[in-house]
């Protein structure tokens, strides 16, 4: 299904003011339904159970749940208890606790009575802030993308991108797509690799949605199929979102994504990470310190989508199965860092 008309925001306050509505993306691509989340638990669950996700989302939610939590109970010790329920449902993407931190510090000062107003306008703002810095990579982006496709100017310019950190991931523009976007209204060809990024498949069911409600070429593939194509002079770049950049200039992403920069770096195809500066956590030395979401194994043994009634789920295993929903790319294997002020070479 393609959303039609205002489709790059996938969170906004409600109209009453009291809530955040966010796009269930779980049901995409099949089915567009929005819901409005009235509590900090309900954003919560939310987070956890990846109805919303992505690390600059998910940290805009949370900052809308901390700010209808105060609205019930702006005191101190409702502060500190919502903000750690809400730090405790995604350990890795360092965007939750940086969300929660700016509404904390937001309201910690204020009298109780305007502790919630101020956190609300406090998550409006890092919304609006988003949308700005993700429109930004995407400027410094399409740079690179136009050098990139003036080497093979008769032909599309070749992405390869993992997982979704696209507009549904953000509040707008996306980090890894706002380049791609940008490249395809400015007329430059541009093809897509859309890995599928099991075994939520955040590519194939969430990035291909972006594409194809966009109009940008896109080609879903195996997240195993990335090296080959490579190999094969197919892949002109790599750019991926991340959910923490460490000291040292590590990226955690999802999971493949240091496959992806391996196969990279042996065949000689650019590596870009794609991030605003609310990514960047300098303060964990290294990603062997960042901690790694492991999440359900049902997620990896079983397989959910549409059928007749609604969505069913398929069995694939019995089997044991580990899930860890996030990697390690060393900063090495980086080519580099497309942020809102520019692209860098390193970090440290
Ligand atoms: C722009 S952040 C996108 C980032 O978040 C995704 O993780 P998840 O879908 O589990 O929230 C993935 O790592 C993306 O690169």
């Amino acid at each position: 299904m393609i959303l039609e008309g205002q489709h790059r925001r996938s969170i906004a306050r409600t109209a009453d003011g009291k809530g955040v509505r966010i796009l269930d993306q779980r049901l995409l691509p099949w089915e567009v339904r929005w819901v409005e989340l009235r509590s900090a638990e309900a954003a919560a669950v939310a987070i956890h159970e990846m109805w919303t996700r992505g690390a600059p989302m998910i940290g805009a939610t949370a900052a809308y749940g901390l700010a209808m939590a105060l609205a019930d109970d702006p005191g101190d010790a409702s502060l500190s208890r919502t903000y750690q329920a809400l730090l405790a449902t995604r350990p890795t993407a360092v965007n939750l606790r940086w969300a929660l931190d700016e509404v904390r510090t937001a309201v910690a000062a204020l009298p109780e009575p305007q502790r919630a107003d101020a956190a609300f306008a406090r998550a409006g703002a890092i919304c609006e802030e988003d949308a700005a810095l993700c429109r930004a990579i995407g400027e410094h982006g399409l740079a690179l993308l136009r050098t990139l496709h003036a080497a093979n100017p008769d032909r599309p310019l070749n992405i390869l991108t993992h997982c979704n950190a696209g507009w549904l991931a953000t509040v707008d523009y996306g980090t890894a797509t706002a380049p791609i976007y940008l490249a395809h209204d400015a007329g430059i060809p541009v093809h897509v690799w859309v890995d599928e990024t099991r075994p939520r498949n955040q590519g194939a069911l969430l990035t291909a949605f972006e594409l194809a409600n966009h109009g940008v070429a896109h080609t879903v593939i195996a997240d195993n199929a990335g090296g080959l194509l490579m190999m094969q002079g197919k892949v002109d770049a790599v750019i991926v979102g991340t959910d923490r950049v460490t000291a040292n200039g590590d990226v955690c992403n999802k999971i493949g994504t240091y496959l992806k920069a391996l196969a990279a770096a042996d065949n000689n195809v650019p590596f870009y990470v794609a991030l605003p500066y609310t990514t960047f956590d300098p303060a964990t030395p290294t990603g062997a310190d960042v901690p790694i979401e492991e999440r359900a194994p049902e997620e990896l043994t079983r397989l959910t989508g549409p059928a007749a009634g609604g969505m069913a789920t398929v069995k694939i295993t019995d089997s044991p199965a580990a899930n860890p929903a996030f990697d390690v790319t060393p900063a090495r294997l980086v080519t580099g860092y497309i942020t809102e002020r520019g692209v860098l070479v390193s970090v440290s």
